[in-house]
């Protein structure tokens, strides 16, 4: 006889880079018997299908999700109220609802907005894995590998269900920590959600000046670097900012205040001040990078 799969029936609401990419580790993993999708778009589903990400799909939530004993949730936040919405009383009782958000204290209050009381089994989630591209063929079950995952449960969550979707995660490859959403949305608004906002300023700012055919044909590798993530897609972006809104806006107005800063320092031409913050600058980053390349 074999070991039972830690998921027996997974179902993926949203089968794009997130919710693909978790569907193939696990089922790399060996870690779910079975992979139903659900989406809006039938012809994305059958693709998915073709891809042997998932081996169902069907375009109702409250059908994809019953009998599932694990449901996650990976669709842009502003369509999270709608899903929790429609899935709502169909929910098995001892089934874990997780989902993979960029935001986290918003799909909280549209879990409480949908659900009146919250199920014991719900546990929010954020992978802080990704690229700038989307969609089921972008997805790869390498993506966790190393990686973090950040969980927020809440009073609600019951403690079997924090760990079973510690347990995905780590199947998945990933490093899991647990923290409460509201300092989850602080430190993603610097690390994640401010570097995507100037990402995709700068590349609208420089496209609005003159010769901007000039200035892009002469762009070398860093600002190739620098722009990659001004390639995610805007509608998720847009929902991200939203979502995080408060933390976001500090954290451009602290980020305003330093360039301001930077600007004084060039029209000065203090060369010793500039050279003292990139100095800096140049230490904390590269630490960052060994550390990254450490835990691989
Ligand atoms: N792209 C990234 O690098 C990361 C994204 N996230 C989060 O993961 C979530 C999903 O992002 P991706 O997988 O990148 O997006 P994606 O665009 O690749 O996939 C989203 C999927 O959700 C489907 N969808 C949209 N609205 C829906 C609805 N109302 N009902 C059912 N399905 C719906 C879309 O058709 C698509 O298949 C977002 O909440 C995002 O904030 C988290 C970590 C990294
Ligand atoms: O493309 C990249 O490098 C990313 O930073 C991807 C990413 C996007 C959104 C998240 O919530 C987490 C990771």
């Amino acid at each position: 006889m074999t070991d039972r799969a830690l998921i027996h029936r997974l179902c993926v609401i949203g089968v794009g880079l997130i919710g693909g990419s978790l569907a193939r580790a696990l089922r790399h993993a060996g870690a779910v018997d079975q992979v139903v999708g659900c989406g809006r778009n039938a012809d994305t589903l059958q693709r998915a299908e073709a891809l042997g990400v998932v081996d169902h799909y069907t375009t109702d939530p409250a059908h994809a999700v019953t009998g599932a004993d694990m449901v996650v949730v990976c669709v842009p936040l502003g369509a999270m109220r709608g899903v929790f919405e429609q899935i709502r009383g169909h929910l098995a009782p001892d089934a874990v609802l997780t989902d993979g958000g960029s935001a986290k204290a918003s799909v909280i209050e549209d879990a409480r907005a949908a659900f009146g009381d919250l199920p014991a089994g719900f546990v929010p989630g954020h992978p802080i894995a990704g690229t700038e591209k989307s969609g089921v063929e972008a997805s790869f079950s390498r993506l966790y590998n190393h990686r973090r995952v950040i969980l927020t449960p809440v009073a609600e969550s019951a403690e079997w269900a924090v760990d079973r979707t510690r347990r995905m995660w780590e199947a998945a490859g990933a490093r899991v920590t647990s923290m409460s959403a509201e300092h989850h949305d602080d430190v993603l608004a610097a690390t994640s959600h401010l570097p995507h906002a100037l990402a995709f300023g700068l590349v609208d700012t420089l496209s609005r000046w003159e010769g901007e055919q000039e200035i892009f044909e002469y762009a070398a590798g860093g600002f190739r670097d620098f722009t990659r993530i001004a390639s995610s897609d805007p509608v998720m972006w847009r929902d991200i900012c939203l979502s995080n809104r408060e933390a976001l806006a500090r954290a451009l107005r602290r980020y305003t205040e330093d360039l301001q800063r930077l600007t004084e320092l060039v029209e000065r031409g203090d060369g010793a001040a500039l050279e003292d913050i990139f100095q800096h600058a140049k230490a904390r980053r590269d630490r960052f990078v060994a550390l990254l390349e450490d835990k691989h």
